[in-house]
């Protein structure tokens, strides 16, 4: 099985090792010059990764035709590059692919999830189908081998399996999962809460807020998720629950890390003017908001968080007018 891993950033990497660590076909495709180089001659990726040594057999290239002769392609890219991609490489692509995608997000002006976007740019003859590698795993982590348990999603149970025993090693567990609007929703909803974590620790909170945040957080991923047809169950799993855990609490989230600098400011300002990092739950906010508005979805954190970041509230309001809403039941 040859494996193209698209994307030399930080996620694409740790991955890509996963699978030369696990002796597989893998070669590792990279638009910026300095990480292929830094892969390739130092076995490292300094930008992402400061002093951590990668394995030396994995190799990486700015040739994207080594897709040719791929029977998996994993898109390593923010959710903004997808289509584009996906359009290149359906140029190229000469069987069925399966076509592994890992972003987590939406596109940013049709609203689909990313696997209806893979779906959409990449033709029947170049598909076999699209498996979503997603849950709860800082790359930070996995670099340096840490134990880490995913998903495989798809549609296509036999080609999760394939993807689950690609990837699966001591370090890294994949269980399979067949609910794609619920893991994809859960994923993509979970960056919007880590910022509002960030801004809530930045504001000087701390341990009950971000209970709180997280329990509260969950049940709107659950309203908007079952809205469009998720699964319950799925948000109590490593797509739900699990992913919204690890971005709320950990200093490895760039949406956690946001929010931070964001609350700590109590302003956007600097955040928006600076910031060169992916940080996946800024689009989410804004597509979040329009189609909760649009379906009557009650979704209250993330209403302040679009408020936030987009029309410029201040974040001290936002947490005191979140407390301060009608008083109801929890369930
Ligand atoms: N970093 C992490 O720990 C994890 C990230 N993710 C998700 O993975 C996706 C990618 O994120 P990261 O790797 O973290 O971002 P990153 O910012 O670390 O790296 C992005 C990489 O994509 C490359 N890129 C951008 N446009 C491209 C194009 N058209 N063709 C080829 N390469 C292109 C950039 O040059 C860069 O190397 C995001 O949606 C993120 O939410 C998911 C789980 C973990
Ligand atoms: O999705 C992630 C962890 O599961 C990565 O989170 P950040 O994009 O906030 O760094």
């Amino acid at each position: 099985m040859k494996t193209v891993v698209i994307g030399s950033g930080s996620w694409g990497t740790a991955l890509a090792q996963v699978l030369e660590d696990n002796q597989r076909d893998v070669i590792l495709y990279g638009i910026e010059k300095s990480e292929v180089d830094d892969i390739n001659l130092h076995h490292k990726n300094s930008k992402y990764f400061e002093d951590v040594s990668i394995n030396p057999s994995l190799k990486a290239t700015m040739d994207i035709n080594v897709v040719k002769e791929a029977d998996v392609v994993l898109l390593a890219v923010p959710t903004i590059a997808i289509e584009s991609i996906c359009q290149q490489i359906d140029l190229l692509l000469t069987k069925k692919t399966i076509i592994v995608n890992v972003s987590k997000g939406f596109h940013p002006t049709t609203n689909e999830r990313m696997s209806q976007v893979i779906r959409r740019c990449i033709s029947a003859d170049h598909l076999s189908s699209v498996v979503s590698l997603i849950g709860p795993s800082h790359a930070e982590e996995v670099i340096i081998r840490l134990l880490t348990t995913i998903d495989a999603v798809s549609l296509n149970e036999e080609d999760a399996i394939v993807v689950q025993q690609l990837f699966s090693n001591h370090y890294l567990r994949i269980y399979t999962g067949s609910d794609e609007v619920g893991s994809e929703l859960g994923v993509a909803i979970k960056n919007v809460m880590a910022i509002a974590s960030g801004i809530l620790s930045g504001l000087g909170y701390q341990d009950n807020t971000r209970a709180a945040l997280i329990t509260r957080g969950l049940q709107e991923m659950i309203r908007y998720g079952m809205a469009f047809g998720g699964q319950q169950q799925t948000f109590m799993g490593l797509t739900g629950i699990g992913d919204l855990i690890v971005t709320c609490t950990s200093v490895h989230s760039r949406n956690f890390s946001a929010g931070y600098q964001i609350g700590k400011e109590n302003t956007v300002e600097n955040f928006l003017k600076n910031n060169k990092k992916t940080v996946e739950g800024v689009r989410t906010a804004k597509i979040v908001h329009n189609v909760s508005k649009a379906n009557g979805i009650d979704m209250p954190i993330c209403e302040e968080v679009y408020q936030i970041l987009y029309e410029g509230k201040e974040p001290k309001t936002c947490a005191n007018d979140l407390m301060l809403r009608e008083l109801k039941r929890e369930f």
